[in-house]
């Protein structure tokens, strides 16, 4: 009972310190810090980096229930407690960056339920039991940076992550994980696939080097790297001839206007655009616009920086088809100069022009730089047009869930951490200007992203512009159960559409995606029915869960996500509550998390966006 697991937190307390002694004894434990708890049990400990020190008392094994255990990156030392042996209900055990050593103990091996174990950088020594074999359900095994020695056994395990690289292993690598990376191997004397083969004819890893090889390697390196940066200062040079004097500047921005090549298109079944610009194609359809308009009218700036351009030079732009949406077409504009815009041609407009002024006044003054910013507009009877910043990068849509085959640079947790952070900071700006300012259809397609993969919200205001026929279904994955009108969209409603995009971002799935998925259910509801059976894997985007080290940050931003699809609009936090917490998220993997995720980086050579 509750009574029992906080006697066994405040001995551990009171043997290892720590941020532990901030905890208030007062309250109840389920609401200390690194503690939670279902049904008055404690069923997980998450305790990184908290400064714990010393060995650990007879204590963690009195919490029956618990499923995870963590203690990465403290200082705990001494072997690892033999009650652990009680925790017959865990499923995942981090310890690693400590200084527990001693043979790994084989009372282990009876956690029957254990799915992830995680002794890495500690100092146990001993060999590798062939015990591993009664943990039938491991999923992960990570046993580097140890003193391990002898070979590693043969076993019948199906593991989805393995390293034992830098221990004092020896021999040849048994079948069962020669199909892991080579990585996971280095830094012992071990042969055989994928390291070089036993005889020393094959594989890839391994073989020595002679001084002269390395020398010679060295040279070539820095040759090819002088040539590379030869030809990028060409290539440099060329571009700033081509684009001659012509204005880069969108001086109605009154900042550097990004100027792209037509970027892939990625978004699946929406984009109708072929990659070439056509010019004068765009111009067509507003010239139309103009003389049926009336063509007395012109664009409506925003801002306080000079106009560069005006509706003569966007009727002369040429024009690519970006995509459909919800409330018409959105077109990027190459204007004569050099300025690129996107357009968006709104139809289905439902509401008069006195109200849609107003309203792209109210849109035009929001100011914040994770916004894609309104430019400008034209309103005339028969077209209505938008102009914003061109967002190079495209749309989280399209990161998420384009080109998802070999060569896709993966999405690591900085950046998807970056973009949660990001929008929701917009959010709760665009909130902060009065209850009745939501923005109405947040989804990932409107996240669209700057060079360096910040998150820039975009389409804000228009879901109060379009009819509710005109929504077609598949923003209905972000749309909050309440909501039966599409132009009334509440900010609670705005937090739940937002819940659902950080499911998306944790778990790669599309939530259109998931609609159609065999069960027939919503992200939603699909994440929540697995998170109930236990914490696993299973909902995270593979991509994520190469970077072990976050899983912590990640279950804390599926509580989240969770919390903010909550049925009930009251049950849901506001969009300040949720940008604090993403914060503190993101401020608690920063530091040490850097450090590891950089090397899993250099492991796996998939670069970091910066
Ligand atoms: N400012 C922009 N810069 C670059 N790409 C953009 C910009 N605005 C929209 N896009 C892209 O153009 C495509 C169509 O966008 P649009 O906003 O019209 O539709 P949507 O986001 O699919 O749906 P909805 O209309 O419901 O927002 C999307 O792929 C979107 O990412």
């Amino acid at each position: 009972d509750l009574a029992s697991d906080r006697a066994a937190l405040v001995a551990l307390r009171s043997a290892v310190g720590g941020r532990l002694l901030l905890w208030n004894l007062s309250d109840s434990p389920c609401r200390w810090v690194g503690v939670f708890c279902t049904q008055n049990q404690v069923i997980e400990l998450r305790l990184p980096g908290m400064g714990l020190l010393g060995q650990l008392p007879l204590a963690i094994g009195n919490l029956t229930q618990l499923q995870t255990l963590s203690l990465r990156f403290n200082a705990l030392s001494g072997p690892v407690p033999s009650d652990f042996a009680n925790l017959s209900n865990l499923r995942n055990l981090y310890l690693q960056g400590n200084k527990f050593s001693g043979e790994i103990p084989g009372f282990l091996f009876g956690l029957q339920n254990l799915i992830r174990l995680n002794l890495a950088k500690n100092n146990f020594t001993g060999t590798i039991s062939s015990d591993f074999n009664k943990l039938t359900r491991l999923g992960t095994l990570y046993l580097e940076e140890n003193h391990l020695t002898g070979s590693i056994p043969e076993l019948d395990l199906r593991l989805a992550q393995f390293n034992v690289s830098f221990n004092n292993l020896t021999g040849s690598i048994p079948k069962w994980v020669s199909g892991m990376d080579s990585s996971s191997f280095l830094g012992n004397t071990l042969c055989g696939k994928p390291l070089v083969s036993c005889n020393g004819t094959e594989g890839s890893g391994g073989k020595k080097l002679s001084g002269g090889a390395i020398a010679g390697i060295v040279i070539g390196a820095v040759f090819g790297f002088l040539l590379i940066l030869l030809i990028l200062m060409c290539l440099c040079r060329r571009k700033k001839s081509n684009k001659g004097g012509a204005g880069s500047r969108d001086v109605a921005a009154g900042k550097q206007t990004e100027i792209e090549t037509p970027r892939e298109k990625t978004e699946g079944g929406e984009s109708e655009s072929t990659s070439a610009s056509t010019p004068g194609a765009f111009s067509g359809a507003m010239v139309k616009a103009e003389t049926r308009g009336g063509g007395s009218k012109s664009l409506v700036f925003f801002g306080k920086g000079p106009k560069v351009f005006d509706l003569e030079d966007l009727l002369r732009a040429s024009a690519e088809v970006l995509g459909k949406g919800t409330f018409g077409t959105a077109y990027k504009a190459t204007l004569e100069m050099g300025v690129v815009v996107a357009v968006k041609r709104l139809k289905d407009v439902t509401v008069s022009e006195k109200e849609f002024r107003e309203k792209m006044e109210v849109v035009g003054a929001m100011d914040h730089h994770n916004l894609v910013p309104l430019r400008a507009y034209y309103f005339s009877r028969d077209e209505k047009l938008l102009v914003y910043d061109y967002m190079p990068m495209g749309s989280l849509s399209a990161l998420l869930h384009g080109n998802r085959g070999s060569g896709r640079t993966p999405l690591n947790w900085d950046t998807r951490s970056g973009i949660a952070l990001g929008a929701s900071q917009a959010i709760a700006y665009l909130h902060s200007h009065g209850p009745a300012n939501s923005h109405g259809n947040i989804k990932s397609s409107n996240i669209l992203l700057s060079k360096s993969y910040k998150a820039r919200v975009s389409d804000f205001g228009l879901a109060h512009l379009a009819s509710p026929s005109s929504t077609p279904n598949r923003i209905d994955g972000y749309r909050a159960p309440e909501v039966t009108d599409a132009r009334k969209v509440s900010q609670k409603a705005d937090v739940y559409s937002f819940g659902v995009l950080l499911l998306e971002l944790l778990t790669g799935k599309a939530p259109t995606q998931a609609l159609l998925n065999e069960e027939g259910v919503d992200l939603p509801r699909w994440v929540q029915s697995v998170v109930k059976e236990e914490w696993t894997a299973e909902v995270f985007d593979l991509e994520l869960l190469r970077y072990q080290n976050v899983e912590e940050e990640m279950v804390q931003l599926l509580q989240l996500a969770i919390n903010c699809t909550a049925q009930y609009p009251d049950n849901r936090p506001s969009m300040a509550e949720v940008t604090n917490q993403i914060e503190e998220i993101c401020r608690s993997s920063s530091p040490e998390q850097d450090a590891a995720s950089q090397q899993a980086y250099s492991i796996d050579s998939g670069a970091p966006p910066s």
